[in-house]
């Protein structure tokens, strides 16, 4: 799938990436926004005598313990290079790493020791010699918080955001980049004491109208090859909004079936899910949380697709959020509906 628009964030990626490491940026936004893609086109198109990038993906994995962490953290290697060699080795192509590359007794002996310190000393030392060879490192870590709950000698969590305050703002040695979809772990972040002035927070939002639209004609050729009508496109956009994966969804549909079944068929899964959820709740299958309440929060969407964020009581926020029902923008302090989609199963089921 051919990369589409973005200028703007783009922009300012680069700005960053171009200046002087200074804090940690975190890319945040709904589910499916395209964070990940965006920072995949920015960290492909880069100089790769300029940069070397270390993207750390947690998503794939299940991460319940400090040893899970570490083995998604880095990539092991059979040969005995040492560190740099490996790095200089796997660059050659590409400035982009995936996983820290550490010699297998390395990573034993890290393992063993089981302390934070010693992983963070051991990348200090390759993003050092980097920059010696002139390269400014980045590290892009994917959904973090995934380890939001781990606990060592207090909250893993903690051990690295330290780590990575040294990085940025202490040694401005390595840009770091966080990616999340989960918009309380931004939300806690936003407003945690550690991190004050040393964070940045960037937003990486479904497309607007205007957008969307567009990359429904852009799509349309390669895969329909066929131009879509206003008609058309103004209906996608108005089930589905400017979501890029359901955008896509739709128009790959579209080689076969009929646009408004299509649709019904995303409205119809849309409404099932959370009607089953609802029940759910009727049945008291979540502690504490009211379906009353769950309601009257819900029909707060009713003529708005936007409310304040503090229109919710914190326990039922808390837990439409969980549930991606609701998307939470905790610098606007905004609530809405995760989608166009989910906004309008919710005014269907709560007329
Ligand atoms: N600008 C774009 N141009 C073309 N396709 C895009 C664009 N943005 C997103 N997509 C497509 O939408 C899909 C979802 O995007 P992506 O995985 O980047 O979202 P995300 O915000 O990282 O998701 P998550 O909420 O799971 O973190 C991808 O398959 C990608 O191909």
């Amino acid at each position: 799938m051919k990369f589409f628009n973005r200028e703007k964030e783009i922009k300012e990626v680069l700005s960053i990436i171009e200046s002087e490491p200074n804090f940690i940026y975190f890319i945040y936004g709904p589910i499916n926004s395209g964070k990940t893609a965006l920072i995949n086109e920015v960290i492909n198109n880069l100089d790769k005598d300029k940069y070397v990038v270390f993207y750390i993906n947690l998503r794939r994995y299940f991460i319940s313990k400090y040893d899970d962490f570490i083995e998604v953290l880095f990539e092991e290697y059979e040969e005995d290079k040492n560190p740099i060699e490996l790095v200089k080795s796997l660059i050659k192509d590409s400035s982009v790493i995936y996983g820290i590359p550490i010699p297998k007794n390395t990573l034993n002996t890290l393992l063993d020791k089981k302390r934070p310190k010693n992983i963070f000393k051991y990348i200090t030392d390759i993003l050092l010699k980097i920059e010696k060879e002139g390269k400014r490192p980045i590290i892009i870590m994917d959904e973090l918080q995934k380890i939001g709950d781990l606990e060592i000698n207090g909250f893993l969590i903690y051990e690295l955001f330290n780590y990575f305050i040294s990085l940025t703002k202490e040694m401005h040695l390595s840009h770091v980049f966080c990616l999340s979809s989960d918009s309380l772990f931004i939300e806690k972040v936003y407003n945690g004491a550690m991190l004050k002035g040393r964070t940045d927070y960037i937003l990486v939002d479904d497309f607007d109208k205007e957008t969307a639209l567009k990359f429904m004609g852009f799509l349309a050729g390669d895969v329909l090859n066929r131009a879509l009508s206003e008609e058309e496109k103004e209906k996608i956009y108005s089930y589905v909004g400017g979501k890029p994966v359901l955008i896509i969804k739709v128009m790959n549909r579209m080689k076969t079936d009929d646009l408004d079944e299509i649709l019904n068929y995303l409205l119809n899964m849309e409404i099932s899910e959370l009607m089953d959820l609802l029940a759910k709740v009727k049945n008291n299958k979540f502690e504490g949380i009211e379906y009353n309440k769950v309601v009257n929060a819900l029909k707060l969407f009713k003529n708005s697709y936007e409310i304040d964020a503090y229109s919710i009581k914190e326990d039922i926020k808390e837990f439409l959020i969980k549930r991606n029902i609701l998307f939470l923008e905790p610098v606007k302090r905004i609530l809405r509906p995760q989608s166009f989609l989910t906004w309008r199963a919710i005014k269907i089921l709560l007329k």
